[in-house]
């Protein structure tokens, strides 16, 4: 089964989209428009970068082929984290450590962004600070605190160590050797945190149409997106569509890879009990390549991702396989049922780092994709740096986009099968970590 089949099944069981409201619907394209910059993608990199384009006066359209936050946006773990998916380290290797620094500064604004625009626009999205990086042996929780010790001595940015004795005053688990805090991380619920981000574009006179799939893009002097029932002609165009946007640019489909990953809601416990098992209350996540992440939600549910699949096929027993993964987690949750369990696919790139830029036969069309499972927090700088460079300052932007990538080895047909093999080779290395 195509993995668009397959990821529609697993919207249908989110936590998120039974506790958001859908204040207003926008309609679909009708017709022939123009504006300074349409957009292709109504999840978080999309919208960022149509309020911060807004904000500049631009007028902005973003396309929507389903609906506000239908994609990734909309379905993840909530937890809005430091720095990028993939180690600094390939960042220092890329550009050097100045250029380095100023990436990981850029992750840093981007957690300030999420605090700006909740503030800002009012968004009530249950943000909380903290996060927790946590290692489940002993060759992780070294791994873990020299990863910490690079931040500090590299990057002057210090995370609290935690050594095994003290865990429990933050989390109440056998499986971690070690951990490490950082309060200026934290995590929301992605679903009400981007809605509120669409109602505060469309506030600020953006133009949002759902249902309106972009089926194919004329490059030129003025990019034109074309949809079912209408055009939309631009002075720049940017296509923040994610795994999703199939047939638009081919230049892009094969530097990314769609890999499932999964989560499952429990019912709500009692208060005191997530109190114990999360002291800190921080979003927390492991170390290892295939990793376990998780929260509790401002209802105190559990909120438990993990699993991978590099096939695209969803795991079987997917809300019972995940249930027992939790209680392996947290014993103490045995007896809580799961009543959510859904998933989504994230947008890896070989190295695990953004992949920006604009089309090589266009440059008036910008990309943002790549974020590798690493861009809730991050979509927000995205949208800024985008917006920056259309009005004219390209500095930032192109510090992203001078990081090197390789497409995915295997051409069109041979790129899955190579990935599943070599993701169990890094699966086989958490095993024996
Ligand atoms: C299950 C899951 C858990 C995750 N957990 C975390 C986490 O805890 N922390 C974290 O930092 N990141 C996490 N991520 C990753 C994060 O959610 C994404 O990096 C981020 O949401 C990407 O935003 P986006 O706007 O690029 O893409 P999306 O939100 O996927 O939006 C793309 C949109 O473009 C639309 N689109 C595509 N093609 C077209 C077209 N041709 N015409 C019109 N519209 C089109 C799609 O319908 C879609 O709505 C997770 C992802 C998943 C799937």
């Amino acid at each position: 089964m195509h993995f668009l089949s397959v990821d529609r099944e697993l919207t249908r069981h989110s936590y998120y989209a039974d506790t958001a409201v859908r204040a207003a619907r926008h309609p679909a394209l009708q017709g022939d428009a123009d504006c300074d910059v349409a957009i292709v993608g109504g999840g978080l990199a999309g919208l960022s970068a149509a309020i911060e384009l807004a904000d500049r006066g631009f007028s902005v359209r973003v396309l929507e082929a389903r609906e506000v936050g239908f994609g990734a946006s909309g379905r993840n773990g909530g937890q809005a984290i430091h720095g990028l998916a993939c180690d600094q380290d390939e960042i220092e290797r890329q550009l050097g450590l100045d250029e380095a620094r100023r990436v990981f500064a850029m992750s840093i604004e981007a957690l300030e962004v999420i605090r700006q625009r909740c503030a800002r626009f009012q968004i009530d999205c249950d943000w909380r600070d903290g996060y927790l990086g946590v290692a489940t042996s002993a060759g992780k929780a070294r791994d873990l605190l020299a990863g910490a010790d690079h931040l500090e001595t590299a990057y002057s940015y210090p995370l609290r160590r935690i050594a095994q004795s003290d865990l429990p005053q933050w989390i109440d688990s056998p499986r971690y050797r070690a951990a490490v805090h950082d309060p200026r991380s934290g995590h929301l619920h992605p679903l009400k945190y981007t809605l509120g981000l669409a109602r505060a574009a469309a506030g600020l006179g953006v133009t949002i149409h759902e249902g309106t799939a972009v089926t194919a893009l004329t490059p030129g002097d003025r990019p034109v997106l074309h949809t079912a029932n209408g055009r939309v002609t631009a002075r720049q165009v940017l296509l923040a569509g994610n795994v999703y946007l199939q047939g638009i640019a081919a230049a892009l489909e094969p530097r990314i890879m769609p890999v499932g990953t999964y989560i499952v809601a429990s019912a709500p416990v009692d208060p005191a009990l997530a109190q114990t098992l999360i002291p800190c209350g921080a979003a927390v996540c492991d170390n290892n390549f295939v990793l376990d992440y998780f929260r509790f939600s401002a209802d105190h549910r559990m909120v438990y991702g993990g699993r991978v699949s590099y096939s695209t096929a969803t795991p079987m027993n997917l809300a019972e396989s995940m249930r027992q993964r939790m209680v392996g987690t947290f014993p103490a949750l045995a007896g809580t049922p799961v009543t959510h369990a859904w998933g989504g696919f994230v947008d890896i790139s070989m190295n695990r780092a953004p992949d920006f830029g604009r089309l090589p036969n266009c440059p008036q069309v910008y990309y943002l994709q790549g974020f590798s499972g690493h861009g809730l927090a991050l979509t927000g700088l995205a949208g800024r740096v985008v917006a920056e460079a259309m009005a004219g300052d390209a500095t930032r932007f192109d510090t992203f986009a001078r990081l090197r990538h390789r497409p995915f080895p295997g051409g069109r047909l041979l790129r899955m099968p190579a990935l599943v093999l070599g993701m169990a080779w890094y699966r086989l290395k958490d095993a024996l970590a």
